[in-house]
């Protein structure tokens, strides 16, 4: 248990409690659990004629104390994808992202630099934005938290939660990690030792050293939230996806909450927003910081449009902000509940995980330069698995891009639409008499599964989009593109002699189905490869206003008996390689005798 000593109004306010419950953290009298309603609907595609639907998706802020690394770049590239998906889908969909930048931390890292915080923050931040949009990053909003709007988000916030009695005065006594921000229950301190050999107390969790702490300060009744907190995951079994996070943030709700410090002396953080009326103090890095997804739907002002459809994405290391603190404070501020959190695992390099900290960290900008901006976001979103840490490798990234987008998607594409196999560059005229409905002509019993399982690949794809499991998604495109590949190289379009019209019909159709096949891939892979899927849709000749998820609904129209749009165009003029195959770099011994060209290690 956290130990809290409070000032003599706090604690008889707590015997109180104690004397009216028998025990702390249930108390009712006050601040009954607030009723939580049932959040979620399913999705679902918006029709035609029907009015927009609004969708805000968001990152974390990240934390300026050093530059962006490969998780960092995850967590945006996840999130990208899921607003992407979502304009294809017709939502009006708002994306965030941004630095947070107050905090001991960053104050410590710009005295250490010798920079002014808010120059060093500055810096650091455009490297983020610089980052984010060398990815390909779609945010419509990139927020500082040194921002005047949000200042004025966080004030107007914490004077609703002061002014309804959720934060009190009172003096905090327990553990505290700078690193992380955090307060600890002695629970989660463990003993360590320093780079120099001494004990020190370390936070299990993160590793991170922590102090004993002792100030006044302002305190939130986060014991108050416990109850209407189970209630809410209990009766919304999706707000925190993948399940395993879900029951894990129920088990720590099995503990009893204890108040939380929700500031400190302003003599020893001075680099953050003053709590209101009392100029003494800062207002906590990690309330401040949450309260960011409200100012970018614009609270105080107007914000209902956007914050009735919040879904945050959050690395594990930040579960407890957003699966308790964050509802608890939204709870006491009366403000409805994020629809969805999701969780995802950790890139480890060489089974640890990559952080600032431990400076074991690759560089995206590098990885782009090698891979490009699309063979990195395929590599993290085709083998980011949201359930467990994932070990990082440029060899994997060079294995998997070459042999599912250089290979299989390129070569795809290629046979498709090479002038020895397609003369007229054109999108070729299918034949039901080769590839009747019912078996017959010269399809096999193969090729109807291929046509079977693309037509129901959209269905797979959305399912998969909307519980953020990319992978799984891009594990089934990527099995249909082997599928598509194996109808070529089974029917060889290249041996048929297209001066007979029955060949010609047949290898027509080939191609045809081939290129039905592909324009659904490129429309599907929107989201993770944007470039990538904009080669193929232009080479294939479909217009921007034919990629929407609508029009994966007319897969083969003609194999249906229905009218092919796309029958007879022209081909796009773009022929180059889809994806260029990368060279595997043959490892050199650098001077320490480590692998050059994998993790960088720098100093944290
Ligand atoms: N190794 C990682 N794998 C996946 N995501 C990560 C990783 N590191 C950071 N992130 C993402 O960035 C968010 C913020 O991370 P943070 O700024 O604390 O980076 P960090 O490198 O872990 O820093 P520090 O070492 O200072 O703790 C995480 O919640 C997560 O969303």
């Amino acid at each position: 248990m956290m130990m809290i000593s409070q000032g003599s109004v706090v604690q008889s306010r707590i015997l109180l409690r104690v004397l009216k419950h028998g025990r702390l953290g249930e108390r009712t009298d006050l601040h009954p659990p607030l009723p939580v309603k049932r959040l979620h609907t399913d999705p679902v595609v918006r029709r035609r004629g029907e009015p927009r639907r609004s969708h805000y998706i968001s990152t974390p802020i990240f934390y300026v104390n050093a530059s962006p690394h490969l998780g960092h770049v995850y967590s945006a590239v996840t999130a990208d994808c899921l607003h992407r998906y979502k304009l294809l889908q017709g939502f009006d969909s708002k994306f965030s992202t941004g630095t947070d930048e107050h905090g001991l931390k960053i104050q410590q890292a710009a005295s250490a630099a010798g920079k002014e915080p808010l120059s060093f923050c500055t810096e650091v931040s455009h490297r983020f934005r610089d980052t984010f949009r060398s990815c390909n990053i779609a945010y419509t909003d990139f927020i500082r938290t040194t921002e005047d709007r949000h200042r004025h988000a966080v004030e107007h916030f914490w004077t609703k939660l002061f002014d309804k009695g959720f934060i009190y005065e009172g003096i905090y006594e327990g553990w505290y990690s700078t690193p992380d921000e955090s307060f600890l229950t002695p629970n989660q301190v463990t003993n360590g030792t320093d780079s120099m050999g001494r004990e020190i107390k370390i936070s299990t969790e993160s590793g991170h050293k922590v102090e004993w702490m002792k100030e006044h300060n302002y305190l939130f009744r986060l014991s108050d939230f416990r109850t209407s907190l189970q209630e809410w995951l209990r009766s919304n079994p999706k707000a925190i996806q993948p399940k395993k996070f879900h029951h894990l943030v129920l088990q720590w709700l099995e503990s009893e909450l204890p108040d939380l410090s929700v500031s400190r002396q302003r003599s020893r953080l001075q680099w953050g927003i003053p709590v209101p009326g009392d100029p003494e103090q800062t207002i906590y890095v990690w309330l401040d910081a949450l309260v960011n997804y409200l100012t970018v739907a614009g609270y105080p002002e107007k914000y209902s449009e956007w914050w009735n459809v919040v879904h945050h994405v959050v690395g594990k290391d930040i579960l407890k902000f957003h699966a308790i603190y964050w509802p608890a404070f939204l709870l006491a501020a009366e403000l409805p509940l994020p629809q969805a959190i999701y969780v995802h695992s950790h890139w480890t390099a060489q089974g640890k995980k990559m952080s600032k900290s431990l400076g074991n960290v690759v560089d995206p900008l590098e990885s782009l330069k090698r891979f490009t901006m699309d063979g990195l976001r395929y590599f993290l979103l085709r083998q980011g698995v949201p359930d467990m840490d994932c070990d990082y490798d440029d060899d994997k990234v060079v294995k998997l891009c070459n042999s599912e987008l250089a290979d299989s998607l390129g070569g795809l594409l290629n046979r498709c639409t090479a002038p020895s196999l397609n003369p007229e560059q054109v999108y070729p005229l299918f034949c039901n008499i080769s590839f009747p409905k019912v078996c017959g002509g010269r399809a096999v019993s193969e090729d109807y599964k291929l046509v079977e399982a693309v037509s129901r690949l959209p269905v797979l794809v959305k399912q998969n989009f909307d519980n953020l499991h990319m992978y799984k998604a891009l594990e089934a495109i990527s099995a249909c593109v082997r599928l598509t590949n194996s109808f070529v190289q089974r029917h060889t379009p290249w041996k048929l002699d297209c001066t007979e019209t029955e060949d010609k019909l047949w290898h027509d159709t080939i191609l045809h189905v081939s290129m039905e096949c592909l324009r659904i891939y490129g429309v599907l892979l929107q989201p993770v490869v944007p470039a990538i899927a904009d080669k193929i849709l232009s080479r294939l000749g479909v217009t921007s206003a034919e990629r929407n998820w609508d029009n994966t609904h007319d897969f083969l129209s003609k194999f249906e008996g229905r009218h092919c749009p796309y029958e007879g165009r022209v081909l796009g003029p773009d022929t180059g390689v889809l994806y260029r195959r990368i060279e595997r770099n043959i490892p050199k011994q650098n001077a320490e005798g480590g692998q050059k060209g994998k993790i960088k290690q720098v100093s944290p």
